[in-house]
């Protein structure tokens, strides 16, 4: 794939950063009253899920110019050159096939397509093989949890799907242990018993530290209660490109499902990665799961810029990084199962499009993905929204709103539904000192006291945010959504002018954590590090002595 233009190089950028200025200072409810119809213009919809991106510091000129720079970042050929399997990773030269792992055919991807369909077989061998009982552990009991040791994309996507889908849950048990904290691995076994107890370690490189060493300790869990080496088959499934590394670990070839070089960890629910959701869930809500990002795959390579959701949402997030100086995207799910997915998107977007260079290497002299955080509704109400609706930043809002509950109590939803509605709307209109002033009066507040407390209690409003509401958390939707996020990403690197599927910046830590930890066990060396870090070092000898 030929490398995109910078941002600065489009020729719409100038206009639009001059339309941004301009805007700043517009009333978003006066946009409304000027534009009549724009509760339904500024509204896309696919896959079951519909956009509202109404309530933006965007009019129809600066929308038009926006859907120009999308067609100047030629963002519909970059769509088909991804789903087509161009080299979109340059810097280690494969393309990002996330897409062909929801596929149900693939012109011109044929022998990978095989390889997927052949995982898929694999994966729903495993899941009716411990679903059905026939799987048994060391003593001859059925497997009745499942723990995916996994970190990152190894761990957050399926972790996300597993804990928004559980009302579509079977029998089994999924469990997720990340951290290389003894706490996260031991906290989760208490409550366990080893002879009806599976591990996947689900590592693309199998090279992960945290991974390892959280499976060597689930190994010796295992051995400590009776296991034999020979009964590790029955106990451990690995999900690796690494099969030599998996084999060393001592899982067998039998058990190991295969991933890609040419599928991102972040990138890789889809996969063999989602094992443990498959399980949990059955394959054909997998299946469901599959076709829901499929259908935002079907949605982002044929719609044109103007309905093309990702294309839009990216378009945002570059109008606000770029045009406003915002720093920050607060994605608000107002649902419990979905409480994850601010976690899961961090690592998406932030580890995708964190980035400094261009593809070709070159600086860039504007901001990148912008830090991206946020909590389930209605918790961030009585914590950070204050923030969000008082303070000094530019924060724009997602808001995830499934229509209706699996909890049988409709009633309580209707709750969480008002209050994520009337976030968003709050977050619009604001309110004025007068209308402060004159709440504070009819609190029976007299006249010095409602003027002296009306600063504090007017807000600015005008603050930007989206709505994206659907039925209800299926699989089908899961899939869409989290396929949305995933083409946004993409989309927002190809108009910032980088390569979203690397990530370099993660690799000098653990180099660096490495060599302390050889420090730590007493490993000489001849340069001393930083002052401040041997001085750390020198405190925790002295709790280890
Ligand atoms: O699946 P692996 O190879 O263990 O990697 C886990 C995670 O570590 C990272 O490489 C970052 O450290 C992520 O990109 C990846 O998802």
């Amino acid at each position: 794939m030929t490398s995109s233009p910078l941002l600065t190089d489009l020729p719409a950028f100038g206009e639009l950063q001059a339309l941004a200025s301009d805007l700043k200072s517009t009333s978003i409810q006066a946009l409304f009253e000027r534009e009549g119809n724009r509760a339904e213009a500024f509204v896309a919809q696919a896959a079951g899920l519909r956009l509202d991106y109404s309530k933006h510091l965007l009019d129809g000129a600066a929308r038009a110019r926006l859907l120009e720079l999308g067609e100047q970042a030629q963002l519909p050929r970059k769509a088909q050159a991804l789903l087509g399997g161009a080299e979109v990773n340059n810097t280690e030269g494969r393309p990002a096939l996330h897409s062909l792992l929801r596929a149900s055919s693939a012109p011109g991807l044929e022998d990978k397509f095989a390889e997927v369909v052949e995982a898929r077989a694999q994966m729903r061998h495993w899941a009716g093989r411990i679903n059905s009982g026939e799987q048994r552990g060391f003593s001859g009991a059925a497997i009745t949890d499942v723990v995916n040791i996994g970190i990152g994309g190894s761990d957050l996507g399926p972790r996300l799907v597993t804990d928004a889908l559980k009302p579509f849950q079977g029998d089994i048990n999924c469990h997720y242990v990340a951290n290389v904290d003894p706490a996260d691995l031991q906290d989760t076994l208490l409550d366990l018993d080893p002879a009806t107890t599976l591990f996947i370690i689900c590592s693309k490189s199998f090279r992960t530290e945290e991974t390892l060493t959280n499976g060597l300790a689930a190994r010796a869990w295992l051995i400590n209660a009776g296991a034999e080496v020979s009964d590790l088959d029955k106990h451990f499934l690995a999900i690796t490109s690494n099969l030599a590394a998996a084999a060393e670990f001592g899982v067998s070839g039998d058990n190991c499902l295969p991933m890609w070089d040419w599928v991102g960890g972040r990138y890789s629910v889809w996969s063999a990665v989602g094992l443990s959701c498959a399980i949990a869930l059955g394959w054909e809500h997998f299946e469901q799961f599959l076709d829901g990002a499929a259908a935002m795959d079907a949605h982002f390579a044929s719609a044109p810029v103007a309905d093309n959701l990702p294309m839009l949402m990216s378009l945002l997030e570059v109008w606000y990084c770029n045009g406003f100086g915002a720093g920050n995207h607060v994605v608000l799910p107002y649902d419990q199962g979905l409480a994850r997915l601010p976690d899961f998107l961090q690592q998406l977007t932030m580890e995708s499009n964190g980035k400094r260079v261009a593809a070709d290497g070159s600086a860039l002299d504007y901001d990148t993905g912008p830090v991206l955080w946020g909590s389930a509704g209605t918790m961030g109400q009585h914590s950070f929204h204050q923030l969000l609706h008082q303070g000094t930043r530019l924060c724009p809002v997602d808001f995830i709103l499934p229509l209706t509950t699996h909890t049988g109590m409709a009633e309580q939803h209707q709750r969480l539904v008002a209050n994520g509605l009337a976030q968003s709307r709050a977050l619009l209109v604001g309110r004025t000192p007068d209308e402060a002033r004159e709440s504070l009066l009819a609190r029976g507040l007299d006249a010095a006291e409602a003027e002296r407390l009306a600063p504090h209690l007017a807000m600015p409003g005008n603050r930007p945010n989206s709505v994206i509401s659907f039925a209800a958390v299926t699989p089908h939707s899961l899939g869409a959504l989290i396929a949305l996020y995933e083409h946004r990403t993409f989309c927002s690197g190809q108009l910032w002018g980088i390569n979203s599927f690397d990530q370099w910046g993660v690799e000098l830590g653990k180099e660096i954590g490495v060599d302390i930890f050889q420090r730590m066990a007493g490993e000489a060396r001849t340069a001393p590090l930083d002052p401040a870090t041997e001085a750390l070092l020198a405190q925790w000898r002295q709790y280890r002595d």
